[in-house]
């Protein structure tokens, strides 16, 4: 018997970043959108005693740590401390999202193997105590057991769920190294020395354009304020996004702590052409197309889990 969850990618549509708090952390204004960019976690009893395996295939499969460092792992290991049993349990990620690409692949894996886990154990936990679990494994954990829409605040961890009034196409380009999230939040505090950081408020006119989903005006509003330190520490993207930008995206943005840029195209077919100048433009390793939003942590049935 397994169980098999799909979790997706996010983009910031806005990241509002404000000082660095006393825990090192910085709160955020954080407006998540799920994108159709899965991995699938698949969890299978394993004997008593054996405790937590982890495997991971996909293009990026080799950068994923297999230790008790995976999230998926943690998020194994912090359910059954919760519930007082083992465990004993085999971890397959099938893994799409990019590594390190500031999509939360990590965090997608973390929520997946929670909601999996939760399901062949039979523990039944709340999905409050789902979230609290996630917001203990990290800041963008919760969303991406949620999905859909939402503003984080806190950390990113305490959500609200934002009402979406269509489909926004997007074209991601991911880059040939990845960033790490810390290294980028403290080019941010570099960068930001000596400078009043305002605290991070959400933007009104982008939660009005989510809410009608007008592309045009959701375009005009996206911001992310970890931007400059991940072209600050890779220069590079600042041709990607001219490179898309050039092809007729509607605007060109880095997804969250980067390097994977995003950008909003008017409508499927637009991305699918902006994605092609994109795959030749030299700027970047792959592309994908995506649209938003998409569902959370959802459980496959068994027929359909490619496994
Ligand atoms: C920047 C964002 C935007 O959604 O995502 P990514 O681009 O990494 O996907 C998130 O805030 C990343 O969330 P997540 O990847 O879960 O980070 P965590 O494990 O909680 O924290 C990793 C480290 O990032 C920094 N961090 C994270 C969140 C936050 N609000 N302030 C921070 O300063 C801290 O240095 C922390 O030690
Ligand atoms: N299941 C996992 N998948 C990917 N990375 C993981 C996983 N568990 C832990 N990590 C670690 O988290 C780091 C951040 O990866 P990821 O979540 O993909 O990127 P980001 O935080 O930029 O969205 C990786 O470099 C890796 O060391």
């Amino acid at each position: 018997m397994s169980v098999t969850v799909r979790v997706p990618a996010k983009v910031n549509v806005q990241l509002a970043v404000g000082a660095a708090r006393p825990d090192g952390f910085h709160d955020l204004a954080n407006v998540f959108l799920a994108v159709g960019l899965y991995d699938e976690i698949t969890v299978t009893p394993a004997a008593p005693g054996d405790g937590v395996h982890v495997t991971c295939d996909g293009p990026d499969a080799a950068l994923v740590p297999l230790d008790g460092t995976n999230l998926a792992a943690r998020a194994a290991e912090a359910l059954a401390a919760r519930y007082g049993r083992r465990p004993d349990v085999r971890i397959h990620i099938a893994k799409d999202i990019p590594v390190a690409g500031g999509m939360a692949g990590g965090s997608a894996d973390g929520a997946g193997a929670l909601v999996a886990c939760d399901a062949l154990w039979g523990t039944a936990a709340p999905r409050r105590e789902l979230l609290d679990i996630c917001a203990e494994l990290g800041s963008d954990v919760p969303f991406s057991l949620l999905g859909g829409a939402a503003l984080g605040t806190g950390r990113g961890e305490k959500l609200t769920a934002l009402d979406v009034g269509g489909v926004f196409h997007w074209v991601f380009a991911m880059a040939d190294r990845g960033l790490s999230t810390p290294a980028v939040f403290r080019e941010f505090d570099r960068l930001a020395e000596g400078r009043d950081v305002p605290a991070p408020v959400a933007s009104r006119p982008l939660l009005d354009a989510l809410a009608k989903g007008d592309p045009d005006a959701l375009a005009a509003a996206v911001s992310n304020d970890l931007q400059p330190a991940a072209l600050s520490l890779f220069p590079a993207l600042a041709d990607t996004l001219a490179a898309g930008t050039a092809a007729g995206a509607l605007t060109a943005l880095v997804s969250g702590s980067g390097p994977t840029t995003a950008f909003l195209a008017r409508d499927a077919e637009s991305a699918v052409k902006v994605a092609d100048v994109l795959r030749v433009s030299g700027t970047c390793r792959s592309v994908r197309t995506a649209s938003g939003p998409a569902q959370g942590a959802t459980l496959i049935p068994r027929e359909r889990a490619g496994v």
